[in-house]
């Protein structure tokens, strides 16, 4: 179980956010540009420390203001994977994967690299440097990193949002075989109903720094529960640029 209530405010901007998600599978984080999603994400991963609140995995809490917990990046065993991979321009993808990987004690370890490999569908890449990738090798090849850390969660914020809709129709499966494979929580930062439906199993709705809802894809993204607000901020983005 993910159990998340934080507080922060960012100049103007104020976060009041509080969900529970499930320990495993794909927690979408859903909502227009501005809601707080990176922020929350940036949270969970320890770049960016809440006034107050706490955060827990699995029973792990990551930061507990009242406690006086507040576990360093390095400490919490997260995986996170950006927009545009930021993959090591010198390394070979190859090295790029057991970088990470060489980090994490043998102990603690629990994702072997040829099953990685294999699940993302990149041996024939090892060799090759990310300047000769496609983006959705790029992404690919990004996940596989962050997943041979074998961390406690994955955090994913907008991982295909740089990719075009045939680029994202090819990484998609490979994200929905690999949440079915590990037995960690995936956070997922998305804004597309399409990527939820077919990736997330539960999915939380944020608006103006606070949850709007929270539940299953399929009973949230109907037009009803969701689509108002959304709606209303898009109809009126013309409005104000014209
Ligand atoms: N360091 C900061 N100081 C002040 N305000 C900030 C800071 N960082 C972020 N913000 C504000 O916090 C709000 C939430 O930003 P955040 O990046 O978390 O939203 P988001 O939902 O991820 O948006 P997007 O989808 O565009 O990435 C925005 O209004 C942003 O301008």
């Amino acid at each position: 179980m993910l159990n998340l209530q934080i507080h922060h405010t960012q100049g103007r901007f104020v976060l009041d956010v509080a969900f529970e998600a499930p320990g495993t599978g794909v927690t979408a984080l859903y909502g227009p540009s501005g809601a707080g999603k990176t922020s929350v994400v940036n949270m969970v991963a320890g770049l960016l420390r809440p006034d107050t609140g706490r955060i827990c995995v699995n029973g792990l809490c990551l930061f507990d203001s009242e406690q006086g917990i507040d576990l360093p990046p390095e400490k919490r065993r997260v995986g996170y994977v950006f927009q545009e991979g930021r993959l090591f321009p010198h390394l070979s993808v190859r090295s790029n994967l057991t970088y990470g990987m060489r980090r994490t004690p043998a102990d603690l370890r629990f994702v072997d690299f040829d099953e990685v490999v294999s699940l993302l569908g990149i041996d024939h890449l090892l060799a090759r440097r990310p300047a000769g990738l496609s983006g959705g090798e790029k992404q690919r090849v990004a996940i596989g990193r962050a997943l041979l850390t074998s961390p406690a969660m994955l955090l994913m914020d907008e991982p295909l949002a740089s990719l075009d809709a045939a680029r994202k129709a090819e990484v998609i499966p490979f994200i929905k075989k690999l949440a079915g494979h590990v037995s960690i929580p995936v956070l997922y930062v998305s804004h597309e109903p399409a990527e939820i439906r077919a990736l997330a199993t539960h999915m939380v709705a944020l608006q103006d720094g606070r949850v709007t809802a929270s539940g299953t894809p399929e009973t949230l993204l109907t037009k009803d529960a969701l689509a108002s607000p959304w709606d209303a901020a898009e109809a009126a983005f013309p409005l104000a640029v014209s």
